[in-house]
């Protein structure tokens, strides 16, 4: 199957605070396709994680491999998707989607019937012309997703995608975000404060477990595909959920 992304002994401090590194040599993998959560406490170090997968950072030592080569420049190798979604106000849905098509120098003439396809079957039928702050934060992060997809990238990164979602829509988010996922065979690394969100949807979840981090604590979640709202149920998902949520408090210090 392959390694989407590898992380060997890699280190890292932010340059105006060199003595107290963020990373101290983390290594974990994630399979080609998988779907995992990456959960800590706040300041652990979970978007730094994710500054330098996308290459916004540069580690001190150790390596990291994105589908099995190591990058000087991994735009357009990594897609990424932000609780911000990012969307630039003053460009229209479909323009926004197919952002990253453009930049490639393809031409809208070229690229819209498809990325208008995209956007009915992403449920955004007759929003194409609109503006981002015209749609809601559900509609918002659906074209975020798409614009993320479109780039082409294997891997995705979703950090806190569903944060500001009021519950009821973050729920449907998440079956949807299944249904994309297992639909394109990307890989997904997904930040999340949400335990139960990061149980539902990963494969396995990764525990910033101490700071600075030098082990990821790895969690299989032991729970069929396709997943619905009802497995939140099983005894075996709220047990995992309460000892997940309890690894956490203990790590949580005011
Ligand atoms: N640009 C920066 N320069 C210096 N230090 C930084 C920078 N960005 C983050 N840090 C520090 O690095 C550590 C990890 O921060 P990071 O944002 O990765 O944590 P996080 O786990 O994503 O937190 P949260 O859950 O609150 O988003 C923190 O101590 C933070 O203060």
């Amino acid at each position: 199957m392959g390694e989407a992304l590898v992380f060997q002994q890699v280190s890292f401090a932010y340059d105006s605070n060199v003595h107290q590194a963020v990373l101290q040599d983390v290594s974990f993998s994630v399979k080609k396709g998988e779907f995992v959560s990456v959960v800590g406490p706040s300041g652990a170090g979970k978007s730094t994680l994710f500054r330098l997968v996308s290459g916004l950072e540069k580690q001190n030592s150790g390596r990291i491999l994105v589908n099995g080569k190591e990058l000087a420049d991994r735009q357009g190798h990594v897609g990424y998707m932000s609780q911000k979604d990012g969307l630039l106000p003053w460009l229209s849905v479909v323009d926004n989607a197919a952002l990253p098509l453009i930049l490639k120098g393809f031409s809208k003439k070229e690229v819209w019937p498809e990325v208008i396809k995209k956007l009915e079957a992403f449920g955004l039928k007759d929003v194409e012309h609109r503006y981002p702050d015209e749609l809601s934060g559900g509609m918002r992060q659906r074209v975020s997703f798409l614009r993320a997809l479109l780039g082409g990238s294997d891997l995705l990164l979703l950090d806190e995608p569903f944060s500001a979602l009021d519950a009821v829509t973050k729920t449907v988010m998440h079956e949807w975000l299944l249904d994309q996922w297992a639909e394109s065979g990307r890989t997904i690394l997904f930040i999340t404060h949400d335990v139960e969100e990061a149980l539902f949807l990963s494969d396995r979840v990764l525990l910033f477990s101490e700071k600075p981090v030098s082990h990821l604590e790895e969690i299989l979640v032991p729970l069929d595909r396709p997943r619905m709202v009802e497995d939140l149920k099983d005894p075996a998902f709220t047990e995992l959920k309460e000892k997940l949520l309890l690894d956490l408090r203990k790590l949580v210090t005011l």
